[in-house]
C-alpha cells in the first residue's frame, strides 16, 4: 500500500494530543486515518514542533501535516493546502477575575505557540500587548496558572477544552475571526509540488463528508 507520512504537533487537544498510552490521538488523527482508509494508504504520524511542520514538508521529511493549521498567504508561498475541513476562530483566556476585557491586557503578557497565526496576529494587531512564544500550549497554560503571563491566545475549540478542564480559567473578549490572519478554516498541508497527494486527499475528504464518516468523527470530538 501507499505510505503517507503525516506530521503534527500533538499538544493541541481535541485536534491532536498524546494520550496516557503515549499514542497520538484526536480529531485530526481520526480524520487523517479515515482519509487514508479511503485511499487504501498506510498512514504514520510523527510529533514535531509546530514551527518545523512547514520546513519539514519543504524538505520532504514527511508527506503531509495535519495540525489544526490555518491556511494563510505566507504558508501558501511555501506549501500547498487541501480544502478546509474545520471552521475556526480564536480566543483569549485568563484566570477568572483577573482580566476584565481586552483593554486590560495593555502592557501585559500573552502566551501563544511559536509559529502560529496567533503569534502573528498579536505581533501585528496588538502592539500594546507583550507576546510570549511557547513551544507548546501546555507550557503556556502552566505559566498562566503560575502567574508568569496574564493570558493565552489560541483556537476557540482548543481553548474551550482548557476552560472545561480548568474551573479557574475564563474567556476574555470576543472571538476573533480575522480572515487575513486565520484564513477560512483548517486544512492539511503538503509539499507544494505534491499536487497529486493534495488532489487525492481532497477527493477522499469529499467522499467522507458525503458518506457521513466526517460527521461521525466530528460528533465524537465536538458534540458533548
Ligand atoms: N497542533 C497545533 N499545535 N496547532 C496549532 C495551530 C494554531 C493555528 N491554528 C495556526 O494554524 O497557526
Amino acid at each position: 500500500a501507499e505510505k503517507i507520512r503525516f506530521a503534527t504537533e500533538a499538544s493541541y487537544p481535541p485536534f491532536e494530543f498524546v494520550d496516557a498510552k503515549n499514542q497520538i490521538q484526536g480529531f485530526d488523527i481520526d480524520l487523517a486515518n479515515a482519509l487514508c482508509k479511503e485511499l487504501q494508504a498506510e498512514c504514520t504520524f510523527a510529533n514535531q514542533g509546530f514551527d518545523s511542520l512547514v520546513p519539514g514538508l519543504k524538505f520532504r521529511r514527511f508527506d503531509a501535516a495535519i495540525a489544526a493549521m490555518d491556511v494563510t498567504p505566507e504558508r501558501l508561498e511555501q506549501v500547498a493546502f487541501t480544502n478546509t475541513y474545520y471552521d475556526n476562530s480564536a480566543q483569549f483566556i485568563a484566570i477568572k477575575g483577573k482580566v476584565a476585557d481586552l483593554t486590560a491586557l495593555k502592557g501585559q503578557k500573552v502566551g501563544m505557540q511559536n509559529g502560529t497565526t496567533h503569534q502573528k496576529y498579536l505581533l501585528e494587531k496588538h502592539t500594546e500587548i507583550t507576546p510570549v512564544a511557547y513551544d507548546s500550549y501546555q507550557n503556556a497554560i502552566l505559566d498562566l496558572k503560575s502567574g508568569r503571563i496574564n493570558a493565552v491566545f489560541g483556537d476557540t475549540a482548543v481553548v474551550a477544552e482548557w476552560l472545561k478542564k480548568n474551573d479557574d480559567l475564563t474567556s476574555v473578549g470576543d472571538r476573533v475571526t480575522d480572515n487575513a490572519y486565520f484564513g477560512t478554516g483548517f486544512a492539511i498541508a503538503v509539499n507544494q509540488k505534491n499536487t497529486d497527494l493534495r488532489d487525492k486527499l481532497n477527493a477522499a475528504l469529499d467522499k467522507i463528508k458525503k458518506d457521513g464518516t466526517y460527521q461521525t468523527i466530528y460528533n465524537k470530538w465536538f458534540q458533548k
